[in-house]
């Protein structure tokens, strides 16, 4: 059976759907969530775990930061047999998202280098539809607000999104201009390149995050409303991707 270079396990080992975190932690977190939840090895630090939600075999995967290893977990899943796909985390919102509001990615804006890898036109492809339909179907049921729209993505944390010196301030600032014209509601480090590696390989994707960082003031979701928020991001991403 074929075994996946990086992540090092095979098809007997994922479901038909996987959530894509960054951070490993949450791997562990959603695992709660799952039934029999079985860990798989930790390869390269990327952190898996497949079990059980609403009756059907669901993988979480933990790729860390940035579009090049998003897009190498995805597409090793993806030659796995893995159909759909939501990437669950957190992202910097725009008007008129609110702090710990969910955004959900609808079209992108691309200033990420891994797109090019997989299509000619960067910014022609779109978050599945079926899959935003049943995040705002998930959402519905509970009392969280959902803004869904356009997702930039940036390579450069600290050149493109946020500033640690007043000579990057300016560049960020510029940035922030353009993505208000653009009407951009959340920005991240991985959704463009996923959207596109998953066109590419004629699976569904999504893009499911809270809105952590206000990309205006820079103010940061405070951790007690993020926990609470993270759980509800949890939920609503295995309620959705488990009722297609
Ligand atoms: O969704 P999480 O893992 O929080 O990741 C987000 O935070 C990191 C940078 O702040 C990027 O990887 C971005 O997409
Ligand atoms: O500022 C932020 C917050 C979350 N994710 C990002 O990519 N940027």
């Amino acid at each position: 059976m074929k075994s996946a270079w990086y992540l090092g396990y095979s098809q007997a080992d994922v479901g038909d759907s996987a959530l894509l975190a960054g951070d490993p932690d949450r791997v562990d977190r959603i695992a709660l969530l799952l039934d029999d939840a079985r860990p798989m090895p930790v390869k390269r630090g990327l952190k898996s775990v497949t079990g059980t939600y609403a009756g059907k075999k669901v993988t979480a995967v933990a790729f860390g930061m940035g579009a090049p290893i998003a897009t190498v977990v995805l597409h090793e899943l993806a030659d796995l047999g893995v159909k759909s796909f939501m990437r669950i985390g957190t992202a910097m919102y725009f008007a008129p998202v609110a702090p710990g509001d969910f955004v959900l990615s609808d079209r992108i804006a691309c200033f990420e280098g891994t797109s090019r890898s997989y299509v000619d036109d960067v910014e022609a492809q779109r978050a599945d539809a079926g899959l935003n339909r049943a995040v705002a179907t998930a959402v519905a049921a509970g009392d969280a607000k959902l803004h869904t729209g356009t997702f930039a993505t940036f390579d450069a944390f600290y050149r493109d999104m946020f500033a640690l010196d007043a000579q990057t301030q300016a560049r960020v600032d510029a940035n922030r201009t353009m993505l208000a014209e653009r009407g951009v509601v959340a920005a991240d480090m991985e959704t463009s390149a996923l959207v596109n590696a998953a066109a590419a390989l004629d699976v569904r994707f999504t893009s499911l995050c809270v809105g952590t960082v206000d990309g205006v003031t820079r103010a940061k979701l405070e951790p007690e409303a993020m926990a609470a928020a993270e759980h509800r991001l949890f939920t609503t991403a295995l309620n959705a991707i488990t009722s297609l």
